[in-house]
């Protein structure tokens, strides 16, 4: 149990970017009522999760990590959760295939509905009126009563993550994700393109290893693993009243597990080593993960891990850095040799798309492939370079044919954004742009492991 800590210890610290609620009764309420209710995941799930990000930490497996920038109660749809399921089994199995090692799959789902904003307001045509914070806190709407915080979006949001879990649930575990059904998980936007050619391809050479299986006996009935897969949820633990009033002892074990989700992470703006979310986290031992952007120095991660980690548990912390592609060979190479010298435990991941936002000539946000793809590489290339593990990556991905991320080999362009522009904040990865990334990626891994193998030889040799 950590020193000194409680569920609300964090009321007592600074806290950014949380929302004040104009009517503290109804919050009130609101908490009780979320108190009560039933955890949205198991301490157990969460343990799981972190065994297998200890893998990943130890460079045996690579984590999965993407979903929506915000869900939305207007784009809550089976069909929706279907698609960006499918999308991220689909890179699931691309990823394995090239790194030939697990790949550990997390959506940023069924509990991503809070976010962080650069600004407290947002002004239009003169008019200024408190930012959008995400649905769980308030509106889209451009209007006055849109945007203020009720205490009720809350309950929505719980509505919703349980509807979704159980969803992907029955998805993960029901029969869908069998390796036998590798083809049927083709979305009909990404037919057609190359990257569909290639996943064909890819499913045509499993096919084969599976008859090859079956013929030694290995059946979906015989053996889970080709039948069903392991999903988990996370999401920015950034709306304290909602992660607190979820915040669980587990009978097993006696300690804290934030039930909102398997795995939950601080954002950049507010990763503050004595302010209220670091607090907070510190005391649940779910896997964590955190933001290092560009202005992260090798004291602060060290002094943020160890706030969050001090027992250097594998699996409890990855380090997600969103770095912007210029960036990454300047800053990320000192965070690496930091933890590596202070032999500090830690997956990282690689968010390519937080610090590559920009505005587009008809004032949509977006973030262009290339820049995207330039992160990525560049994060390889210095993990390489340092003989680390690049554990992981972090993605805003949709299975729905949007229009909000700019290139790729389609080439959406800055003039079709506005065809289907429809984040409910920051702009995703359309389904062919997010399979495009998971072949690069896989690239990079099959030449991680041929230099992991080469680096045996000599050993071995001598
Ligand atoms: O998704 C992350 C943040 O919430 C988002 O990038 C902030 O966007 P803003 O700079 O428009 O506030
Ligand atoms: C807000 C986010 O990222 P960051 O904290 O890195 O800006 C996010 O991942 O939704």
């Amino acid at each position: 149990m950590s020193e000194n800590w409680s569920p609300e210890s964090w009321r007592a610290k600074p806290i950014h970017q949380v929302p004040t609620y104009p009517d503290a009764d109804k919050l009130a309420e609101v908490e009780e009522s979320l108190r009560n209710f039933p955890p949205l995941v198991f301490a157990g799930e969460a343990r799981r999760l972190k065994a297998s990000l200890a893998d990943v930490a130890d460079g045996k497996a690579f984590l999965l990590q993407g979903g929506d920038c915000a869900e939305s109660f207007a784009e809550f749809h089976a069909n929706n959760i279907r698609d960006t399921f499918r999308v991220l089994l689909q890179m699931a199995v691309v990823l394995t295939y090239g790194a030939a090692m697990p790949v550990v799959k997390v959506g940023r789902m069924a509990g991503q509905f809070a976010k962080p904003r650069s600004a407290d307001t947002e002004t239009i045509d003169g008019v200024t009126l408190p930012s959008y914070r995400g649905d769980n806190v308030n509106g889209s709407e451009f209007t006055a009563e849109a945007r203020i915080p009720d205490p009720l979006r809350m309950i929505r949001s719980y509505n919703q993550s349980a509807a979704t879990l159980n969803l992907l649930r029955a998805f993960a575990q029901g029969g869908y994700a069998d390796l036998h059904k590798v083809h049927q998980w083709t979305l009909g936007c990404v037919a057609g393109t190359l990257q569909a050619a290639r996943y064909q391809d890819l499913c045509d050479r499993l096919d084969e290893t599976l008859a090859f299986m079956e013929a030694c006996g290995m059946t979906s009935e015989t053996t889970p693993q080709l039948r069903e897969t392991d999903f988990f949820t996370s999401h920015e633990a950034l709306l304290m009243p909602y992660e607190q009033a979820l915040t669980r002892i587990d009978s097993t074990t006696g300690e804290w597990y934030d039930c909102s989700a398997h795995m939950l992470w601080i954002g950049e703006r507010t990763r503050q080593l004595d302010a209220g979310h670091v607090e907070f986290l510190r005391g649940v031992q779910n896997p964590l993960g955190f933001k290092a952007g560009p202005t992260m120095s090798a004291d602060d991660l060290l002094r943020l891990i160890d706030r969050l980690n001090p027992e250097n548990e594998a699996g409890r912390i990855t380090v997600i850095t969103r770095m912007g592609a210029e960036k990454v060979e300047q800053v990320l190479p000192g965070l690496i040799r930091a933890v590596e010298r202070e032999g500090r435990k830690v997956v990282w991941s690689c968010d390519p798309m937080h610090a590559n936002t920009i505005k587009a000539a008809g004032g949509y946000k977006t973030r262009p492939f290339d820049a995207i793809l330039a992160e990525v590489r560049a994060f390889f290339a210095v993990h390489k370079a340092e003989g680390s593990h690049a554990g992981g990556v972090h993605f805003e991905m949709t299975g729905q044919d949007v229009t909000e991320c700019t290139g790729g080999m389609t080439g959406v362009a800055e003039a079709d954004l506005g065809d289907r522009y429809q984040t409910a904040c920051d702009p995703r990865l359309n389904a062919t742009q997010s399979l495009e990334l998971a072949f690069l990626i896989a690239e990079q891994l099959k030449d991680e492991r041929a230099l992991l193998r080469a680096k045996a030889q000599a050993k071995r040799k001598g």
